[in-house]
């Protein structure tokens, strides 16, 4: 199948881009947010805009300026310090944004997520509906995560992976992930001078792991990793993902030229339809299934339905009709999948063939544990 971007100069033709802003490059030193650079990426966006360009935005930047409003040196540690200080600066990152919009006679809105909206269907849907609603009215939105209301357990943590699954939930065609590096380097040139940038690759290419390992800045959240997982994660729905640094003069319209900017990460060809791409994008999961070798096989080398048969283990706590993760016996995630039985069920089928259930449940369900129309692989 020929791959609908091939080129640098189509990808920047493209219609819809996802744009993320991350802390690193939003925050002045440490003294809130730096308003000159904000106005330069909004004189930029509405540029694409005033193009034809759909673009939805999505930025770091609340704890940052709250941190500054509250007079506070270090980033929190305390989780309701931490939540506090990003409900007050959360307002006036909207507030800088809105303002430069503003000067483009462009219309702003506020969309705040937690993991929960896009793991939960109806609220995944209804949050789809509403940003290509936003985009149709010629809108910019402007969406952060929910950080006042998430805890440890569902938060994204990192913006790249919001900006991913924004751009799986809007069909982007490109992610452009803007940071304080040039895009991904060999090594993380913070502490390898000697490391080089990596203009174009492929986002499934496992060797980016290793280079992506060296963490993040002091205000940046994931570093090069979940820029990589992103990238990954947005390819399922087929986006590209260009990783650059926002400090590059005019760096959102080189890219929309075509010009040689950051690192671009192609997707492979396969892309999932929109429900696996929801079901891929759940990263955390209300319960888990550890697979034995069989099982595993049956997944990824014949494109079969999990059986109970093939279960060795169950774990968490999950209705019929809920996510769980698939892991092989030494704990690497197989597949994502909608399980036909609720936990206590599974915890007395497990390991048995399916005509054995009526007489351990009383009744038979779904012959299958998870159907395969409903099982995403990892
Ligand atoms: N291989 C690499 N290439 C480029 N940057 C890397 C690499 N490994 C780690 N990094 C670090 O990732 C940081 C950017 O990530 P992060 O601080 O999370 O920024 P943001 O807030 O923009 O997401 C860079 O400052 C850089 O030091
Ligand atoms: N939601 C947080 C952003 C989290 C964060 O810093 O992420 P990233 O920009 O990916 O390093 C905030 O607005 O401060």
């Amino acid at each position: 199948m020929a791959m609908k971007f091939d080129s640098r100069e189509s990808l920047g033709r493209s219609d819809r881009w996802v744009i993320k802003i991350g802390s690193a490059l939003l925050t002045n030193d440490g003294e809130g947010l730096d308003r000159v650079a904000i106005a330069g990426w909004v004189d930029q966006i509405s540029a694409l805009v005033r193009s034809g360009i759909e673009v939805v935005l999505v930025s770091s930047g609340s704890v940052a300026e709250g941190m500054k409003r509250l007079g506070l040196d270090a980033r929190p540690k305390n989780m309701h310090q931490l939540q506090a200080a990003a409900a007050v600066g959360q307002m006036g990152l909207v507030q800088v944004y809105e303002e430069n919009f503003k000067r483009h006679a462009l219309h702003t809105a506020q969309i705040l997520l937690t993991h929960d909206d896009l793991s939960d269907r109806q609220r995944y849907l209804n949050a789809r509906s509403t940003l290509k609603e936003l985009i149709r009215l010629g809108v910019v939105p402007v969406v952060n995560e929910n950080d006042t209301v998430v805890t440890d357990e569902i938060k994204f943590g990192d913006n790249d992976t919001l900006g991913a699954l924004v751009a799986n939930l809007v069909e982007a065609d490109l992610l452009v992930i803007l940071t304080d590096q040039q895009g991904l380097f060999t090594a993380d040139p913070r502490s390898n001078p000697d490391a080089t940038l990596i203009s174009e690759t492929l986002a499934s290419n496992e060797s980016l792991d290793e280079m992506a390992s060296g963490g993040a800045g002091v205000l940046g959240r994931g570093g090069m990793a979940t820029k990589v997982r992103a990238a990954r994660l947005a390819a399922r729905s087929g986006a590209h993902t260009i990783v650059a640094s926002g400090r590059l003069e005019d760096v959102l319209l080189k890219v929309s030229s075509g010009n040689q900017v950051g690192t671009w990460f192609q997707p492979d060809a396969q892309t999932l339809d929109a429900r696996k791409q929801w079901l891929a994008g759940h990263l955390r999961a209300k319960g888990e299934l550890v697979l034995d070798a069989g099982a595993v096989r049956a997944l990824t080398e014949q494109n079969r339905s999990l059986l109970a048969v093939g279960v060795r283990q169950v774990s968490g706590v999950f209705n019929r009709g809920e996510v769980v993760v698939c892991r092989d016996e030494s704990g690497h995630v197989v597949a994502h999948g909608l399980v036909n039985y609720d936990v206590d069920e599974v915890i007395k089928i497990l390991g048995k063939p399916s005509e054995k259930f009526e007489a351990v449940l009383g009744y038979l369900a779904e012959e299958e544990l998870i159907h395969r129309d409903n099982l995403v692989l990892m």
